[in-house]
């Protein structure tokens, strides 16, 4: 049966041994994707050899806040640094993430998952299933009950989507059960996982996904699916439009 994972850069893998099971995780500033990978590899690190891979668009600001939770060898967190268009390292050119990865995968061999932070301010960001096997998108409760509804292409077709930080919700008047229906009904039934920290429960699903689907991978019957590319949408620190490889014009 024909290998379905996404192959590397051609001839870019070092060695012929099974590579990691490769993770995506974005969503818009502050909803928590960090604090994610921190709790992925506070719940697994013990048992599943991790590493990390941060894309900031000029400084290495997450990596740093990874290696300083303490929850994974800080050599095992990598930094890369996009320029100008952050989402274009995660859908377009993926090649600075690919070889980024591919070290991790070379320098603590045998790796089994690695996980790749978006970088960036867009709600609509998506991965390339050439990058990743699977992605997380990340919402908040923060961002308010409607965000799920509102769609978009991480909203509708990530892998998984997480509606976080759920213990404030009683202060920001968000209806999480509510948020989790329409965000349910906006993805057509696949998977979306309430989370806090705080609730043990949430944490434990979250973790039993990662596990779970590092078991399709590994029996071959996880087949990576594209989202799609992202919106158009504009950074405030930048003029003119452009557009990536299979996305409409937008601006910076
Ligand atoms: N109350 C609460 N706060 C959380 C939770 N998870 C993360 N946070 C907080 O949310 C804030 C943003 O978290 P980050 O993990 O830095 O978010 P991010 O999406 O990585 O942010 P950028 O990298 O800037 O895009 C931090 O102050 C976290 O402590 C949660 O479950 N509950």
């Amino acid at each position: 049966m024909p290998d379905p994972r996404p192959s590397s850069v051609p001839g870019a893998l070092h060695g012929p041994g099974p590579r990691a099971l490769r993770l995506g995780v974005a969503g818009p500033v502050g909803t928590g994707k960090s604090s994610l990978i921190a709790m992925v590899c506070r719940e697994l690190g013990r048992e599943l050899s991790l590493a990390v891979v941060t894309n900031d668009i000029y400084t290495d600001e997450d990596a740093r806040f990874l290696r300083s939770a303490g929850v994974l060898d800080p050599e095992r967190i990598r930094a890369v640094e996009t320029g100008a268009c952050p989402h274009t390292a995660i859908r377009d050119d993926v090649s600075q993430n690919l070889l980024a990865v591919e070290d991790l995968e070379r320098d603590f061999a045998p790796v089994d998952v690695v996980l790749v932070e978006s970088g960036g301010d867009n709600l609509t960001a998506t991965f390339s299933p050439a990058l990743v096997d699977a992605q997380f998108f990340v919402l908040d409760v923060a961002g308010g009950g409607d965000v799920a509804r509102k769609g978009g292409p991480g909203i509708a077709r990530a892998d998984v989507l997480v509606v976080n930080k759920t213990d404030l919700a009683p202060y920001v008047g968000v209806d999480v059960e509510q948020m989790v229906h329409d965000a349910e009904h906006a993805r057509d039934g696949r998977t979306v996982i309430a989370l806090s920290r705080a609730d043990a429960a949430s944490v434990a699903r979250l973790r039993g996904w990662v596990l779970e689907t590092l078991e399709r991978f590994r029996a071959g019957t996880l087949v990576p699916s594209d989202p799609g590319p992202m919106a158009p949408h504009v950074h405030a620190e930048e003029q003119g439009p452009h557009s990536h490889a299979d996305g409409p014009v937008h601006t910076h």
